[in-house]
C-alpha cells in the first residue's frame, strides 16, 4: 500500500459543491443479474433501498449478499471476468447508463468493508482526506480541517482523535480503525454508504460502537449492510432482504419487508428457518 500523505499544501477535491444534494438517496436495483466467468451468481435480483433507511442483506453463506452489495457502486466490475446485468437507479438514473461516470457512483455510494483497511502509516488526518480524491473542488486547509472534523464526528470517533489527529491510522484499535474507514468514506459526502459485515473483525464492545454510528448515520445517508449476525440485523436495520441459492442456483431474494415483520412473522418457511438459526 503506497502511503499517500497530503502536505498542507495540496489542493483535494471536496465533494457536493454549492447548491449540490447532499441528503439520502434512494437505491434501487433493478433485475439485477451478475456473473463470475460462466459462474452465474444472481438471477434478477431487485430491491428497493428507501432514502435514509437502514436495509440489511441477510441469508446464508456464497448466496451473493457480496456480490449483490458490489453491484450497488460498481465494484464488481473491477472484477476479471466478471459481468452484470439489469439496473441501479440513484435517484432514478442508472449508474450503469451510457452517459454516467464510475467516479459519480463511487462518490456518491461509498463503501466500508470487512476488515479494517485504514493506510496504516498514514494519520488520523489524512486518512479521512484520502477520502476525498474522487471529487472535483479543491480544498485548502481550513476546508480540509473542518470535514476532517466533520467525518469524524460523524463517524462517532472524534471526540477520541481529536489531540491526535498527527498520529498513524494503524495505531488505533480495531473499532476505531472501522469508524475512522467510515469517516473516509464519509468524507466524499457519499448518499449512499454500503458496509460489508463492517463488524465481523470487531470484539463485541466495538460492534456496539460501529452500530451506534449507524444509528446516528441512519436518516442522513441510506445505509445498505451485509450483515450474518441476525441480532445485529434486528437491532440496527428498518428492512430486511432474505437471500438464498439453492442447489447450486443462482441467488435471490426469498423474502423482503420491514425488519420487523421479517423476524416476527416471516411469510416464506425458509426465511422462518433461517432468522430463527435452523439453517445458514
Ligand atoms: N472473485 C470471485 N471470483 C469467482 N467467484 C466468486 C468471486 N467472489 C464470489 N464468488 C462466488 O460468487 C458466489 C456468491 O459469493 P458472495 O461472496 O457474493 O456470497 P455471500 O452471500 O456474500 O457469501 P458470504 O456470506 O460467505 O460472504 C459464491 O459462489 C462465490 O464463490
Amino acid at each position: 500500500m503506497t502511503d499517500t500523505t497530503l502536505s498542507p499544501t495540496d489542493t483535494v477535491v471536496l465533494p457536493s459543491p454549492a447548491g449540490a444534494a447532499v441528503g439520502p438517496a434512494t437505491l434501487q436495483a433493478r433485475a439485477v443479474s451478475a456473473w463470475f466467468g460462466n459462474h452465474k451468481v444472481l438471477e434478477r435480483v431487485s430491491l428497493t433501498m428507501p432514502a435514509g433507511q437502514v436495509t440489511a442483506l441477510i441469508g446464508p453463506s456464497g448466496c451473493g449478499k457480496s456480490t449483490f452489495l458490489r453491484t450497488l457502486n460498481r465494484m464488481h466490475e473491477l472484477i476479471p471476468a466478471a459481468q452484470f446485468a439489469g439496473e441501479v437507479l440513484f435517484e432514478g438514473e442508472d449508474i450503469y447508463g451510457p452517459a454516467r461516470r464510475l467516479t459519480d457512483a463511487r462518490r456518491r455510494i461509498g463503501m466500508v468493508f470487512q476488515k479494517p483497511n485504514p493506510f496504516p502509516a498514514m494519520s488520523i488526518y489524512d486518512n479521512v482526506v484520502a477520502g476525498l480524491k474522487l471529487t472535483g473542488t479543491r480544498a485548502n486547509r481550513r476546508e480540509k480541517d473542518v470535514l476532517v472534523e466533520e467525518s469524524l464526528t460523524r463517524a462517532g470517533l472524534w471526540k477520541e482523535v481529536r489531540d491526535r489527529l498527527r498520529q498513524p491510522g494503524g495505531a488505533l484499535s480495531g473499532g476505531q480503525q472501522q469508524r475512522l474507514c467510515i469517516a473516509r468514506a464519509l468524507a466524499v459526502r457519499p448518499r449512499v454508504l454500503l458496509m460489508d459485515e463492517p463488524c465481523s473483525a470487531l470484539d463485541p464492545t466495538s460492534t456496539r460502537r460501529v452500530e451506534e454510528t449507524i444509528h446516528e448515520l441512519a436518516g442522513e445517508v441510506t445505509i445498505v449492510i451485509v450483515t450474518h449476525n441476525m441480532q445485529q440485523a434486528a437491532r440496527v436495520s428498518d428492512q430486511c432482504a432474505f437471500f438464498l441459492a439453492e442447489q447450486g442456483t443462482p441467488g435471490g431474494i426469498v423474502e423482503q419487508g420491514s425488519t420487523e415483520r421479517i423476524f416476527s412473522t416471516p411469510e416464506d418457511p425458509r426465511t422462518a428457518d433461517y432468522v430463527a438459526g435452523r439453517f445458514g
